[in-house]
């Protein structure tokens, strides 16, 4: 890898709130870099990418809203280099202060001969919008004619580009303060912002994009330190972790034993989608216990799996695990899919174990009517829990109030419990007891159905099962399962439509997907050689 490639592969998977964008840009500041020079370089390269998108004759008019602050002189600097470019430009200035820079700029442009608006109408008709309201500066909520502007702005139908995050966002928790641009398209500036990553931001963001404007990684390092940092999961990272390749000299117990404690009569379903999503995992030996009166029919679909038929409840849940089942002998344990409350029992055992655990599902119901935090306090080995939002707030019921605010309400459930905490939602995330904290960033609304989330704990479990055993650190393998899943969902997507994307197809495009990236990632390499 060279060394801009790798620059690029550390810019990627940093995310920053506004107090750190704001130090680091403060030490570019300070070692010498003029204020005007970054603020004309970054929006030339804002300048660029929109006339690539958008390009002559296609789009004639431009629209640019332009704020206070910085993010208004950024905007005023695009709009000038579109006039030069042969753009019709036409300027919405709602606000009469600015900042001296920002005021500067807009002299200048105004000098051109380009109109300045202070109501939005005049930009309605315009075939592209450019937003330029806010950035990372928006301290409090946007109100009044302003607001008004922006709601109007919203029922119109041409692209609007929002430059660093759509204005009305929180910075750090992507909140909508009072009203927010809907941008197609997020250019954010320099180091990715940690409020676009947050669901609720999702439906303002568009597409988004980082603008890179270099940065210095020292800067960035210096201000981050290593405390509590927050990543994005980019493929590099998710590949990089893969139990890949495998040595040759091995054998399956070498490769993992994962043991699935799963189904009931009522969700059968339930064992075989975490079976098949365990299955596309490698794991060298799947050992799958169910309530006895589905062996047959687990044995019949999964071939490669060892089913063991365990004792059932009256309402055809696990009642107990067979004595034949001695769970020392796993590498890890996945407990939950399908199981049912009736089968709290095989829960509590699993939990006594010293083995590495996934919970899912009912795993988790059972684990909140136990206590959460006294069960898990006892639990010596890595335990991971993957709830959805339901079942996150069952969970850990005092990090309700910071629902909002996704990382703090991740990093006090994973540091109470002690527990890896995995947050399955529109943009899952994971938060490490450390501190640490990873968002997937791409992912599509076809994995919103029954049963993508049995394929997620068996991949994730079966990813595991080969970390423990190959001695590698398992604790990546969390994000390396959240990303393969959302990958093979899109690549699904893409095919077959968001309707498409049943359970068990997931699970094939698990395999299918992942050549490519692993080639991909291979000729990177050696082209770097
Ligand atoms: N981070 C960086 O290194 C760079 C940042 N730049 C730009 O600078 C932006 C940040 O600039 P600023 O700090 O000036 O902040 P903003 O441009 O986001 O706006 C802050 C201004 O808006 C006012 N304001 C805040 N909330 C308001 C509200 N609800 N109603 C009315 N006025 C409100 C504030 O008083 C302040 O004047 C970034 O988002 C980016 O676009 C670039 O120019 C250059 C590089
Ligand atoms: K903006």
């Amino acid at each position: 890898m060279t060394p801009q490639q790798n620059r690029q592969h550390q810019i990627h998977q940093v995310i920053v709130t506004s107090a750190q964008m704001s130090a680091i840009e403060g030490r570019l500041f300070a070692a010498g870099m003029p204020v005007a020079a970054l603020m004309e370089k970054v929006a030339q390269a804002v300048f660029q990418r929109v006339v690539a998108l958008y390009p002559r004759p296609r789009v004639r008019r431009v629209g640019v809203l332009v704020g206070p602050g910085h993010n208004g002189g950024d905007a005023l600097v695009v709009a000038r280099e579109l006039h030069f470019a042969g753009y019709e430009v036409r300027i919405y200035r709602p606000l009469a202060k600015s900042k001296e820079l920002t005021g500067q700029h807009g002299e200048y442009v105004a000098s051109l001969g380009v109109e300045f608006f202070d109501q939005i109408e005049p930009l309605l008709d315009c075939d592209l919008i450019v937003d330029g309201l806010f950035g990372f500066g928006l301290e409090r909520s946007i109100s009044g004619e302003l607001a008004q502007g922006i709601d109007r702005l919203n029922e119109q139908s041409q692209p609007v580009i929002s430059i660093d995050l759509p204005s009305g966002l929180h910075t750090d928790t992507g909140a909508v303060l009072g009203t927010a641009i809907q941008a197609n398209h997020t250019f954010c500036l320099g180091l990715w912002k940690l409020g676009l990553f947050h669901d609720q931001a999702l439906a303002y963001v568009g597409k988004a994009e980082l603008i890179d404007f270099d940065i210095p990684v020292k800067d960035i390092q210096v201000v981050l330190g290593d405390r509590n940092p927050i990543h994005r999961i980019t493929s590099a990272v998710a590949l990089a972790h893969l139990p890949l390749p495998r040595p040759q000299l091995t054998h399956k117990y070498k490769e993992g034993h994962l043991l699935a404690i799963c189904g009931s009569q009522r969700y059968m379903g339930a064992a075989l989608l975490c079976g098949l999503g365990a299955k596309a995992s490698g794991v060298g030996m799947l050992t799958i216990a169910v309530p006895k009166s589905l062996k047959p029919y687990m044995s019949q679909q999964l071939a490669d799996a060892l089913i063991v038929g365990c004792p059932e409840t009256a309402s055809g849940a696990i009642a107990d695990l067979p004595d034949s089942i001695d769970l020392s002998s796993f590498d890890a344990i996945a407990c939950g899919c399908g199981l049912t409350l009736d089968g709290m029992e095989v829960v509590q055992a699993v939990l006594d174990s010293d083995r590495p655990l996934i919970l899912d599902a009912d795993g988790l119901n059972a684990l909140a009517q136990l206590g959460t935090i006294p069960t898990l306090s006892q639990r010596a080995a890595f335990t991971l829990l993957t709830p959805h939002p339901g079942e996150f707030k069952r969970l850990f019921p005092n990090a309700q109030d910071e629902a909002e605010d996704l990382v703090r309400a991740l990093r006090r459930a994973s540091e109470q419990s002690g527990a890896v905490v995995m947050l399955k939602q529109a943009r899952t995330a994971i938060g490490y007891p450390d501190g640490s904290v990873w968002i997937n960033p791409e992912s599509t609304p076809a994995l919103a159905r029954g049963g993508s989330g049995d394929v997620l704990t068996g991949l994730s479990s079966g990813l595991m099962a080969q970390a423990i055993a190959r001695k590698l650190p398992v604790e990546p393998l969390v994000q390396t399962a959240v990303w393969w899943h959302a990958q093979a969902a899109i690549s699904a997507a893409g095919v077959r439509t968001e309707l498409g994307v049943d359970a068990v197809m997931l699970s094939e495009y698990l395999l299918r997907v992942l050549p490519e990236f692993v080639r991909s990632g291979n000729d990177l390499e050696r082209r770097s050689e």
